[in-house]
């Protein structure tokens, strides 16, 4: 049972897909206060899911002026919109707040570091498959047996306590490594190929695909390999198994970035992977060609969006 005491403040920055749904099902429970910080007005909030729609009213801050310290922050931005929440981590964060990283990718301490101050990154990794229906509406599809992973350590083990009672199911790992690059293997293929192809996930039901699917995650689990994640020896038909378990009709956030015509997230993932690659002197011919797909494509929306402003 929650006692007044353990009732925090969670700021959430980010409030697409991933951080509405965890937003809208905190503030359903309402064991915390949850602010969320926001760049357009919200008074409200819809999660479709399979158990029920929860519709609750939200808190909302549009001004990071306004922010003050808080217990925890979800950061639930793309990666690459990490650096303009600075103003928002600044106000938020104090020596006793938790900021945690609802972000795919690696390397998320290492991306918050400078813009934290004293407070302590809780890498996070999300599993479960959000898609933005409106600003205020968001549904939530669970994926695998975990809606989460985080280290099993004090943080780790805070972070499963703040989410009690919202059914989101938490996994402790002592080998957070391995978990962290397990999910940029099913990002390395889901993401490019969707953004790419401008399809959902039924595109992976295709024989063609799914041999191409099965190269790109060869090339990256040996990078996955060399940097230090204990990866099995067939981790690539692994993979492609796991990706065959999302329904036909799942898109991914990055299908859902050329659909809208936003930018990629296109560095944070296969961009992970091929620098890491450099780093170890591991080859990955067929990453790096996703790679250069991804940012010519993602250039082209970005430009044509600037084309359509002017
Ligand atoms: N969608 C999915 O199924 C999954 C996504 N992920 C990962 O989760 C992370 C978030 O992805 P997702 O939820 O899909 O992304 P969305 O694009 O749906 O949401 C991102 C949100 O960030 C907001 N934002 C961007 N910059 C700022 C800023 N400076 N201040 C305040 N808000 C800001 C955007 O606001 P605005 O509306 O104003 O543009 C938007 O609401 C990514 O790293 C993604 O890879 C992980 C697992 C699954
Ligand atoms: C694995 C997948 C595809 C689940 O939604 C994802 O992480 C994403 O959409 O970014």
């Amino acid at each position: 049972m929650t006692g007044p005491s353990d009732r925090k403040t969670i700021a959430i920055v980010g409030l697409g897909s991933i951080g509405g749904i965890i937003a809208g099902l905190l503030r359903a429970v309402d064991k915390h206060d949850v602010i969320a910080c926001v760049r357009r007005p919200l008074d409200r909030l819809t999660v479709e899911r399979a158990e029920g729609t929860v519709e609750v009213p939200q808190r909302a801050l549009t001004d990071p002026a306004a922010a003050t310290p808080v217990d925890w922050v979800l950061l639930s931005t793309k990666a690459q919109d990490t650096e303009s929440s600075a103003p928002w981590l600044q106000r938020l964060c104090g020596p006793r707040t938790r900021v945690a990283v609802l972000q795919n990718g690696i390397g998320h301490a290492e991306r918050l570091a400078s813009l934290v101050g004293a407070a302590t990154v809780v890498p996070t990794i999300v599993y479960y498959n959000g898609e933005r229906l409106a600003p205020d509406r968001v549904r939530f599809r669970r994926a695998g047996e975990h809606e989460f992973a985080v280290a099993d350590d004090t943080d780790g083990r805070a972070f499963e306590a703040l989410l009690d009672g919202t059914a989101m199911r938490v996994r402790r790992s002592a080998d957070f490594t391995t978990l962290a690059w397990r999910k940029l293997l099913l990002n390395a293929v889901a993401n490019p190929i969707t953004a790419l192809t401008l399809q959902r996930q039924a595109v992976f039901r295709r024989a063609d695909v799914k041999a191409l699917c099965r190269a790109i995650l060869e090339e990256a689990a040996n990078v996955g390999r060399a940097d230090g994640a204990q990866l099995a020896p067939d981790e690539a038909e692994l993979m492609l198994a796991t990706l065959l378990t999302y329904p036909p009709d799942a898109g991914t956030s990055m299908y859902f970035d050329r659909v809208a015509g936003r930018p990629f997230e296109a560095d944070a993932l296969t961009g992970a992977i091929v620098a890491a690659g450099e780093r170890h002197g591991v080859p990955t011919p067929l990453n790096g060609l996703l790679l250069t797909l991804l940012r010519a494509t993602s250039d082209g929306l970005r430009d044509a969006a600037q084309a359509e402003r002017r």
